[in-house]
């Protein structure tokens, strides 16, 4: 009876009740109203996904930073590009390799950076370049600017490369190739640190040299650290220039503004139905582990087999390790973002999933599983690396050791990626090495300076390509900068298609003579860049006479007021270190102002922000605005950030001399 009835109700509703049937009008009418109901939702959803595939808005927006049309680059003649990639030949032949944290190619560092001088005098030389070295092979460069109220930012790379592995798969030597000419027409410079990361080290100091001699000192300062023992996370290096730069910031009264080290890149092919290229800005960094794994089993002859020797236990365990993987934080991470700003890019079917990620994210989380490069984005990543065990062919031995590196997605932790690597290798001793946590997402909303100066360099190299910010899979030396600026961004303008990812540590590492020349272009463009400055609006600043300046600094030592110049908390460039500097500086300065605070308007109407993220727009857009409507945090702007000026200055509350001295101008 149950299934006579129940096959007339599949009758009726397959034509939705119409034609003969058992069951109630009112049953009928409920599972019509159903039926439609699922229809109607489901063609919602369906042209839901459609709007929003067509109508999704790019999400980068361009600021301009000046000559944004008409970039003026640095000449590049033939000579000069064949001059230029002659230069990274020669820095590849030092073989300047990291082997482990103790054993480091120090003599070659040391002709590297004998190297660096010669090919570089002019710079070496120049009135407004600085260099320390640093725990001897480091090297930190200060570039002053000629302008003091812009924060420095600091360029990274490093001089050090990992060894060339397998020598025999290179098609040519390593570290004495020269410029090759491949089968794709194109000439490349082949060798080991051609990608990682001489091309930096090279294309910051050609830019810098080419500033020099062509007498462009910056407005802005900015430092130059090259580490030598990056590929050995940077303890002697890196770490130590942050230390020498604190210093110097802090006694050149400075914060570091941003920093760009090398990193992502820009990156084509990688997903199918994206089909521009993209400049991939690393904004966060993943963490890193070492685990120990050690299997223990019986020594024995090998005539007689265990059941379970330690290399049997050990890979099983390291066997769970790769097919159980740490789970994906698709989603909690900037890997999101990497595909919202790239949606817009796609293919139409693309966009529509791309663009709809609330109902699609567990689809678009398994297609990237499908590629090792693209899983790396969305989840903490297993490598085994070493695996060691046996002395002889005729003996089991009695131990297995392996050891596996994971690199920590920033949504993860160390302690539930050390419980499943438990997990899976349960009868495996597994021992936490070494290990960092993953770096804080750098802000990259459209109104941070910084990321647009890093953006628009790039694009002005790469005009085709589409920036999308996203996770370092690997790491930096910027782990060692963390505490000096929390605009942290990594990137070079290498172009990589899938197969050249693979040269980073493998064979055949290369750059082509013409992205090389990019690189260089697109250092250069970012020290033009990083100069952009919003102009001060005129009525904002009076001008004060440098011996008011000493009168003033009598005042001001009189009362019981503290020079903020030993204040690491505050960012602001103290007054007393303003005025001295203005004071040298006041003959030879143009446009040299000194801040006069209460002409600042005490409640700006709008502040936009309080905080230090917030850009500015553009300077001409600042000039015709309503003065009134500055942000009052701003460290971009020529005028002293108000934030603690007035607390500890007690400039709002002038006695008459102090009041009539701020109202002067400097000549
Ligand atoms: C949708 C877009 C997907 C993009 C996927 C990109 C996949 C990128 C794959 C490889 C990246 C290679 C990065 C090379 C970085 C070189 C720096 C380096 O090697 N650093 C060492 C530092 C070691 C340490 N202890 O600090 C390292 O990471 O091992």
């Amino acid at each position: 009876m149950m299934r006579k009835h129940s096959s007339h109700i599949e009758a009726g509703s397959s034509s939705c009740c119409s034609g003969t049937c058992y069951c109630s009008k009112k049953v009928k009418v409920t599972i019509c109203v159903v039926i439609w109901t699922v229809i109607a939702v489901i063609v919602a959803l369906i042209l839901a996904v459609i709007i929003k595939a067509a109508t999704l808005q790019e999400l980068f927006e361009r600021m301009e930073l000046g000559a944004r049309d008409d970039p003026v680059f640095m000449s590049a003649t033939e000579q000069e590009i064949l001059e230029r990639s002659q230069r990274l030949v020669d820095a590849i032949s030092y073989r300047t390799i990291s082997f482990s944290g103790t054993n480091l190619s120090l003599e070659a560092m040391t002709d590297f950076g004998t190297f660096l001088e010669r090919v570089f005098p002019n710079l070496h030389d120049s009135d407004f370049v600085t260099f320390t070295p640093i725990n001897t092979y480091s090297r930190l460069y200060r570039i002053e600017g000629t302008e003091k109220t812009l924060n420095p930012y600091l360029l990274c790379a490093h001089m050090d490369v990992v060894p060339e592995g397998d020598f025999d798969l290179w098609t040519h030597d390593p570290f004495d190739a020269g410029i090759v000419t491949e089968s794709d027409g194109q000439d490349y410079i082949f060798g080991r640190g051609a990608i990682d990361d001489k091309h930096a080290v090279l294309g910051i100091m050609e830019a810098l040299e080419y500033k020099v001699v062509n007498k462009e000192q910056p407005k802005r300062t900015f430092y130059i650290g090259f580490g030598h023992d990056e590929e050995v996370s940077g303890y002697l290096g890196a770490a130590e220039i942050s230390i020498t730069l604190e210093k110097m910031l802090k006694d050149n009264g400075e914060e570091l503004d941003f920093l760009l080290d090398e990193g992502m890149f820009v990156v084509a092919d990688i997903i199918p139905g994206i089909n521009v290229p993209l400049i991939y800005i690393g904004v966060a960094e993943k963490g890193w582990a070492v685990v120990d794994l050690d299997a223990e089993g019986d020594q024995v002859h090998s005539s007689t087999p265990p059941l379970e020797s330690s290399i049997g236990i050990l890979a099983h365990g390291v066997a769970n390790m790769e097919d159980n993987k740490q789970p994906s934080m698709f989603g909690k991470g900037p890997e999101i973002d990497t595909l919202r700003y790239a949606a817009p890019h796609a293919t139409f079917l693309l966009k529509m999933i791309l663009g709809n990620l609330w109902l699609f994210s567990g689809l678009v989380s398994s297609a990237l599983e499908l590629s090792s490069q693209t899983d790396s984005i969305q989840r903490t990543t297993t490598a085994v690396t070493i695996f060691n065990a046996g002395v002889k062919e005729n003996v089991v031995p009695s131990q297995a050791h392996a050891v596996v590196n994971h690199r920590i997605h920033p949504s993860d932790n160390l302690e539930d990626v050390l419980e499943l690597d438990r997990e899976n290798a349960d009868r495996v001793k597994v021992t936490l090495r070494d290990s960092f946590p993953p770096s804080e997402v750098s802000s990259y909303s459209n109104d941070v300076i910084p990321f647009q100066i890093v953006v628009n360099s790039a694009l002005e190299v790469f005009p085709d390509a589409k920036p999308v910010p996203g996770l370092m899979v690997a790491n930096t030396d910027t782990f060692h900068y963390k505490n000096l600026t929390d605009k942290i961004y990594r990137f070079t303008p290498v172009y990589n298609l899938p197969e050249d990812i693979a040269r980073f540590h493998g064979i055949d590492e290369r750059i082509s003579v013409d992205i090389y020349s990019k690189v260089v272009q697109f250092y250069y463009r970012l020290m033009v860049n990083a100069d952009f400055d919003v102009k001060i609006a005129p009525t904002a600043q009076v001008e004060v006479k440098p011996e008011e300046v000493e009168e003033f600094l009598e005042i001001l030592e009189e009362s019981d007021y503290e020079s903020p110049i030993n204040n690491t908390d505050s960012n602001l460039l103290p007054l007393t270190k303003v005025m001295e500097e203005s004071d040298e500086n006041s003959a030879n300065e143009t446009d040299s102002h000194l801040m006069i605070l209460q002409d600042i308007p005490e409640e700006p109407n709008e502040n936009p922000s309080n905080e230090t993220d917030s850009g500015l727009p553009p300077s001409q857009d600042i000039l015709e605005e309503d003065f009134d409507a500055m942000p009052v945090n701003e460290t971009y702007s020529d005028m002293l950030p108000l934030e603690s000026a007035p607390k500890d200055l007690d400039l709002y509350d002038l006695t008459p001399e102090e009041e009539t001295f701020s109202n002067r101008t400097i000549d």
